[in-house]
């Protein structure tokens, strides 16, 4: 048999390179359709690009962590929300605009050479449920102008348990990456509780590298970033954690002032009756949180509806003759919110705070 020629070697090389070759991307095509993660990280990839569009930012340079972090973004302009929107806490509006809004748009103005106007990098608004913290937070996301990450928790846990570390770290290098940047976690006490002998050892892992990343924000006063979390249960959050939010707001149930400033603004655009009696109305729902009042008055709306529409319905239901240019609904009595079928009592009473007092009011 003759020997193998120069030429057959080259050709047995260039073969086997390309098996290798092959092989290498065959591997690679059976792990990631193996990974479990496989469609969320695409997932995650397109609408991180999609926001980096939005963000004007579309070569930025983004890990797969930090694409997840970024469908968490929420722009301004898709909130609906505005402070004039929010009724009865203008003084908090003013505190939060000093310490979240004017330290991340007009730097200059907080830095000194000692230190001394150092920016707190966590705000905490905390009382009970249904008093506007998420309104409050969407209204600064909205009239900052600073990115807003809006993080959900379940991101950091469930769908990628074993990766929270990464995803934590992800947080923080996406809030540098677009700073200014507020970082919001609504019920913040379920992610930074008090640190429990029954924690799983991720979550404590996970707590103790956010806190750690925290920290470097606020040994560094030119870093534009601010941790802002909402809380219906300030004591459950690990002190340590408070430690790091010294700027604190206490958001409570709305006394009669406030509830006065609320109802002006939800029933702002109604039409109401010549004799209608807000004071009275501020009067009888004492211990209503916002939300209490929010739904009391739609459910009171609806009532001139309701009875427009039954005088113009057949017996089977049907609207009849109703001519879109010529519906005439009466104006919102005050009685209306205490009509039982929508009443003040009715609708609020899986509220946590007692309504109760109120009482029905006499119809005439
Ligand atoms: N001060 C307020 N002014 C106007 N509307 C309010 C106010 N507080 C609450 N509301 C109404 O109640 C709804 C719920 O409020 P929001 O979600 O901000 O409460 P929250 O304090 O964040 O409650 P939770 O702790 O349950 O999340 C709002 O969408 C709004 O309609």
């Amino acid at each position: 048999m003759p020997p193998p020629t120069a030429k057959k070697y080259a050709f047995d090389v260039v073969v086997f390179a390309i098996s290798q070759v092959a092989l290498y991307y065959a591997v690679k095509y059976v792990l990631s359709s193996l990974d479990p993660m496989k469609d969320k990280k695409k997932e995650a990839k397109a609408k991180s690009e999609q926001v980096l569009g939005k963000l004007g930012r579309k070569n930025m340079k983004l890990n797969e962590y930090e694409e997840v972090i970024l469908s968490e973004v929420i722009f301004p302009e898709e909130i609906s929300i505005n402070f004039k929107q929010i009724g009865g806490l203008d003084p908090i509006i003013q505190s939060l605009r000093e310490s979240v809004i004017y330290p991340l748009t007009y730097p200059h103005l907080f830095t000194s050479p000692s230190g001394l106007l150092g920016v707190s990098k966590g705000v905490l608004l905390h009382g009970p449920p249904g008093c506007g913290k998420t309104m409050l937070a969407k209204a600064l996301a909205r009239e900052s102008g600073a990115t807003f990450i809006n993080l959900h928790v379940s991101t950091l846990t469930d769908k990628w348990f074993g990766e929270s570390n990464k995803l934590v770290s992800a947080v923080f290098s996406v809030a540098k990456k677009l700073e200014p940047c507020i970082i919001f976690i609504d019920e913040i006490d379920a992610f930074l509780r008090e640190r429990r002998s029954s924690d799983h050892e991720v979550t404590g892992m996970m707590k103790a590298e956010f806190m750690s990343l925290w920290d470097g924000l606020t040994t560094d006063d030119s870093v534009r970033i601010i941790v802002l979390g909402a809380t219906n249960r300030p004591n459950d959050i690990d002190y340590a954690i408070l430690r790091r939010m010294p700027k604190r707001f206490a958001i409570s149930l709305p006394n009669e002032e406030q509830r006065k400033n609320i109802l002006d603004i939800m029933l702002q655009d109604q039409h109401l009756e010549n004799n209608f009696d807000i004071d009275k109305l501020v009067a009888k729902t004492a211990n209503f949180s916002g939300s209490d009042l929010k739904e009391a008055c739609r459910n009171a709306a609806m009532i001139p509806i309701r009875e427009y529409m039954r005088s113009h319905s057949t017996s089977d239901g049907d609207l009849t003759d109703i001519d879109p240019d010529k519906v005439n609904i009466r104006p919102m009595r005050f009685s209306d919110f205490f009509v039982p079928e929508g009443s003040v009592l009715q609708s609020t009473k899986n509220t946590v705070t007692s309504p109760g007092e109120v009482e029905q009011e006499q119809l005439d």
